[in-house]
């Protein structure tokens, strides 16, 4: 029998909102051969987009969760998040699997998960601020209490974590994020 294919790793791609997670996350998978990247269940309404993503009632969710159907779930910004178990079969074929987590859920991601690889996403508060404001997917109170989320800390104790200034253009924080990624990523798998 053949031996188990070695799972990839996760890929946690956090920081404040309007940093540029999904933007960041998009390049990545134009540039880096083998890597994917896992669609998130959501309570959030389906016509808000900014990703790919299954959106869900919370009795939904809450039906989801109860039926044990998630790898890692939290919540943040009013809404429910989850990461559904069929990452693990993402990860058998994948150099690698990105995602977009909450910083408060790493710690429980890399137990879940074992090998997770953090990029931590910054920028200046004014590039937060005016990116937020461009976008226009929240309300001028909505960008503020993102805002007032921005400083959240990583939590102690997490092993692999890459720093990411996405202040300047994208490319350079893409660049950044395939150097460091490149020695942790399994080879590309039928
Ligand atoms: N390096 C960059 N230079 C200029 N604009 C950028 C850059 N990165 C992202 N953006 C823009 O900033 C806005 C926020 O980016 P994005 O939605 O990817 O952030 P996010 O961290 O995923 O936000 P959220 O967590 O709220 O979903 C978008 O309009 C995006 O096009
Ligand atoms: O501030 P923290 O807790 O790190 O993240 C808060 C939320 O923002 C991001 O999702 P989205 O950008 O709202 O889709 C994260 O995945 C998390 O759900």
């Amino acid at each position: 029998m053949s031996p188990r294919p070695v799972k990839a790793p996760v890929i946690a791609v956090v920081g404040p909102s309007g940093v540029g997670k999904d933007s960041l996350m998009d390049a990545m998978l134009t540039r880096i051969p083998g890597l994917k990247k896992q669609r998130r269940v959501i309570t959030r309404a389906p016509e808000l987009g900014g990703e790919d993503y299954v959106a869900v009632s919370e009795t939904q969710f809450a039906d989801l969760c109860a039926e044990r159907s998630f790898a890692l779930h939290w919540q943040a910004h009013g809404l429910y998040y989850a990461i559904p178990r069929e990452i693990d079969v993402l990860r058998r074929s994948a150099s690698g699997v990105v995602v977009n987590l909450s910083r408060k859920a790493l710690l429980e991601a890399q137990d879940v998960f074992s090998t997770l690889i953090v990029l931590s996403v910054t920028a200046t508060p004014e590039v937060l601020a005016a990116r937020l404001n461009a976008r226009g997917r929240e309300d001028r109170a909505e960008v503020e209490r993102r805002l007032a989320r921005a400083s959240t800390p990583l939590p102690e104790g997490l092993l692999h974590v890459v720093e990411i200034d996405n202040s300047g253009p994208l490319d350079a924080a893409v660049a950044t994020a395939e150097a460091a990624l490149t020695p942790w990523l399994q080879p590309e798998r039928a």
